[in-house]
């Protein structure tokens, strides 16, 4: 693909080769197997299926009715608070939505047949990845965007208390002009107290050399670029073209080549864009390959507004698995319409395996007027405890981390994780 304006038609994917995982979605020839890991985890593992699910290549149109999220705007719930006392006492009976539990009711029940339950776990579960990277992106993405600039020592604190819970990727902070983001204007101060951290990844965002050079003076080991689908968001994100950003980029990339810097690269408005409205994917599929071919270890594709549902994420993945390594792609929802969970549970099912999330929901990006919050990191963890993938993620310690920076906000976390256990030990 050569051109912005060159839509990759839906009839052109079955013929990709790099997306042979696509083909696990289902099949009726292949043979389950159900091995339990103990802790109530349980994988599937078959085969690749013979046959794919295809995607309805009549796609429906576009209208501005069928996407009435352009231009809305942040509607935040309240909820009650959430003690350490409440979790630490609770702790000991969490299960966390393990898959054992309607296994095993199921198996000791004469009604019901292990096989044919076999069988339909196999089709909607295989192909999911046995472990997951969780990028933690909320002391970056999450905190950009608050009305009150928080204090260097509580982004510092989050930080640690992130790092405590097993979490390997923590986006730290961004090196943008403080004009633009104020909020990250202590970027320098962070990195500083944080970089030495042992065993954790701390990328940080760097827009251009300038940020760069700033970001690896302060000890970044890091980097993040993040161009945009949507010309009209990367001028109003980064104040330039598409093709202007991507230029910048690739100085960054080469700069970083030399020092050994790896270099994750973002691509926003997977799905849909504030101004622009649906984003096709072919827009995606070529900025994501432009950041690839540049050097990026791994692209993060953003639903920056939260507007994609599995039903336009599985195209728009289908066209970038097209030019880029399906191991090479991460996925980044907010959850501006409750559609984080659907959106990565189907993404995992086509074979990706690192998501990007907020602990507490945090997030919005302060040029997406009417984003909210990332994924809640809480709620990604709890799914993936449920499905027996494994992720190293301690999720008590991760909810006190969420406590915590929802505690200094002063409003709760729109984890329902957090929500849910909240209540239920209050
Ligand atoms: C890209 C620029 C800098 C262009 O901004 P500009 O105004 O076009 O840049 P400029 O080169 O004309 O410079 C203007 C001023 O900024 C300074 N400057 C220039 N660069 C830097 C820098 N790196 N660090 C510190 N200062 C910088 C520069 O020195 C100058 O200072 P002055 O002479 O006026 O005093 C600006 O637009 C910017 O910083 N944008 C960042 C916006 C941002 O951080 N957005 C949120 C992150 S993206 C996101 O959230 C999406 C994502 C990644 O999460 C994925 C998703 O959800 O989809």
């Amino acid at each position: 693909m050569s051109s912005l304006e060159e839509p990759l038609g839906l009839d052109k994917l079955p013929s990709m080769s790099t997306i042979d995982r696509i083909q696990r979605f289902s099949s009726g020839a292949c043979r389950p197997r159900v091995d339990n890991l103990g802790m109530g985890n349980c994988w599937i593992e078959g085969p690749s299926c013979s046959t794919s699910n295809s995607c309805n290549e009549d796609d429906e149109e576009y209208t501005a009715e069928t996407f009435p999220w352009k231009r809305q705007t942040r509607d935040l719930s309240r909820d009650g608070s959430f003690s350490q006392k409440t979790l630490t006492k609770g702790r000991k009976s969490m299960k966390f939505g393990m898959i054992d539990d309607s296994f095993s009711d199921c198996q000791n029940s004469p009604k019901c047949n292990t096989i044919d339950l076999q069988d339909l776990a196999y089709k909607f579960l295989n192909g999911i990845p046995k472990f997951v990277k969780i990028v933690e992106v909320g002391p970056r993405d999450g905190l950009q965007n608050e009305k009150n600039i928080v204090p260097t020592s509580v982004k510092i604190e989050l930080i640690h208390r992130l790092a405590s819970t097993g979490l390997s990727v923590i986006e730290a902070t961004s090196f943008v002009s403080p004009k633009w983001v104020p909020q990250l204007a202590d970027a320098k101060d962070v990195m500083q107290a944080v970089h030495s951290l042992r065993g954790i990844r701390l990328p940080v965002l760097t827009p251009n050399l300038k940020g760069f050079e700033a970001a690896i003076a302060a000890g970044a080991r890091e980097v993040a670029i993040f161009a945009s689908a949507s010309e009209s968001f990367s001028k109003s994100n980064i104040n330039c073209s598409i093709e202007e950003s991507l230029i910048r980029f690739r100085a960054v990339t080469r700069a970083a080549k030399q020092l050994s810097i790896p270099v994750r690269g973002y691509v926003s408005c997977i799905a849909g864009c504030p101004v622009e409205g649906p984003i096709p994917p072919s827009k995606v599929a070529y900025v994501a390959k432009e950041l690839y071919d540049m050097g990026c270890f791994e692209i993060s594709l953003g639903d920056t507004i939260g507007v994609g549902t599995p039903g336009t994420i599985v195209p728009m993945l289908l066209a970038v698995m097209a030019v880029v390594p399906i191991d090479k792609l991460a996925v980044h929802f907010h959850d501006t319409y409750g559609q984080s969970l659907p959106n990565i549970l189907v993404s995992l099912q086509m074979g990706i395996s690192t998501v990007d999330s907020s602990v507490a929901g945090l997030g919005g990006c302060p040029y997406a007027k009417g984003a909210s919050g990332n994924v809640a990191t809480e709620d990604v963890v709890y799914m993936l405890n449920g499905l027996g993938v494994k992720t190293n993620v301690d999720l008590p310690k991760l909810m006190l981390a969420g406590h915590f920076i929802s505690n200094h906000l002063g409003r709760p976390s729109t984890s329902k994780t957090a929500i849910a256990f909240n209540n239920s030990h209050n």
